[in-house]
């Protein structure tokens, strides 16, 4: 079998396939695949390891149909049409549960830089701005006691809230598709309407697939339903979220600030206006990105490849959104 990877595969993931004889050619330029050169190059192979932004279409899935499998290096699958290929019989695969404790800790990163207003701080001291500091001046706000709201408690979700309830001690409350019964009996967590989460919440965190009906969600009307004093985290996807709409709803202190792994769209330009505001936090989709965590990842998606030359049920096929 013939494996055609987006980008250099970390090591563990890379070895296991090299180990059981399969041919992995990876793209090492500092620069994406177009859609055509995925094309061409899919063609050539038996198996993609897509490890990129790269759309999966149907354009590109009824050219590519000899593929045994497609194996995402990541547990969102939202950029791949999963109908399609269910229609063409090409599995597709992706990397549940390994990164979650990665994301959920950017999450709180980002939550606590955003609380103490930490990157606009680092850029005072860049500007050459730490010369004179007030008692009142740029403070941030605790988290101690404080509501974390987590929309979407999934995998992520729980650990994030478990992360804020062992830190500092947050109620949890949370909407989600359906409940979730061991973050209730684990952390107390409460489930409420989306109405409710919106309003109670101290930090509201998104940590939902992106589908049809999360996409755009939080918007200018959403925005206004939330606290003036909240603080808006979005680890997800940057397509939740409305960003002109975030930049208003701070721009006017409808919200408090915002903490950002994902953006709408990506990358982020370095004349976005959020990177400016003092109670923002922005990273570039970095939720899952340390050693530990990319090496499982590869791992799990090697172990998908390896079960689909070996005509074995794959272990994380993704057939629905
Ligand atoms: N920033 C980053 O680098 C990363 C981002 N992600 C994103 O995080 C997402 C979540 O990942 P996991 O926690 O592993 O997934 P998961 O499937 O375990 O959790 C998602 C939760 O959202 C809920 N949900 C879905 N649609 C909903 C809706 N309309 N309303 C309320 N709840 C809804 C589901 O019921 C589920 O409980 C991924 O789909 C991916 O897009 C994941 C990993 C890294
Ligand atoms: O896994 C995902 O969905 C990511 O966004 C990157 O790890």
């Amino acid at each position: 079998m013939k494996i055609f990877a987006t980008r250099v595969i970390p090591p563990d993931g890379l070895e296991l396939l090299q180990r059981a004889g399969l041919t992995v050619t990876q793209w090492t330029e500092k620069r994406g695949l177009s859609a055509t050169e995925l094309i061409t190059h899919c063609q050539q192979y038996d198996a993609l390891l897509l490890a990129s932004d790269n759309h999966i279409d149907r354009a590109f899935l009824e050219q590519c149909r000899h593929l045994k499998i497609i194996a995402l290096l990541s547990v969102g699958y939202d950029k791949v049409d999963v109908a399609a290929a269910n229609e063409l019989r090409i599995p597709v695969t992706n990397t549940p549960g390994v990164l979650s404790a990665a994301t959920a800790d950017t999450a709180f990163l980002l939550m606590l830089s955003v609380a103490r207003k930490a990157f606009f701080h680092y850029k005072r001291i860049l500007r050459g701005e730490w010369n004179f500091s007030e008692p009142t001046a740029n403070l941030g706000i605790d988290l101690e006691g404080k509501t974390l709201g987590i929309w979407g408690l999934g995998n992520i979700g729980h650990v994030m809230a478990k992360r804020c309830v062992s830190a500092f001690g947050m109620k949890v409350i949370y909407h989600n598709r359906g409940r979730n019964e061991a973050a209730e009996k684990e952390l107390g967590a409460v489930r409420v309407s989306f109405e409710e989460l919106l309003a109670q919440s101290d930090v509201l965190s998104v940590h939902t697939a992106l589908t049809p009906e999360t996409t755009g969600m939080f918007n200018k009307d959403v925005f206004r339903q939330m606290k003036p004093s909240a603080i808006f985290i979005n680890a997800a996807r940057g397509a939740i979220h409305n960003e002109t709409d975030l930049i208003a709803a701070l721009q006017q202190g409808i919200i408090w600030g915002a903490g950002l792994d994902v953006t709408n769209p990506e990358p982020m330009q370095p004349d976005n206006p959020l990177l400016d505001m003092p109670t923002v936090a922005v990273l570039p989709h970095i939720g899952s990105a340390t050693v530990e965590t990319r090496n499982a990842m590869s791992v799990m998606a090697a172990k998908n490849i390896l079960a689909a030359y070996e005509g074995t049920p794959l272990p994380n096929q993704v057939t629905s959104l």
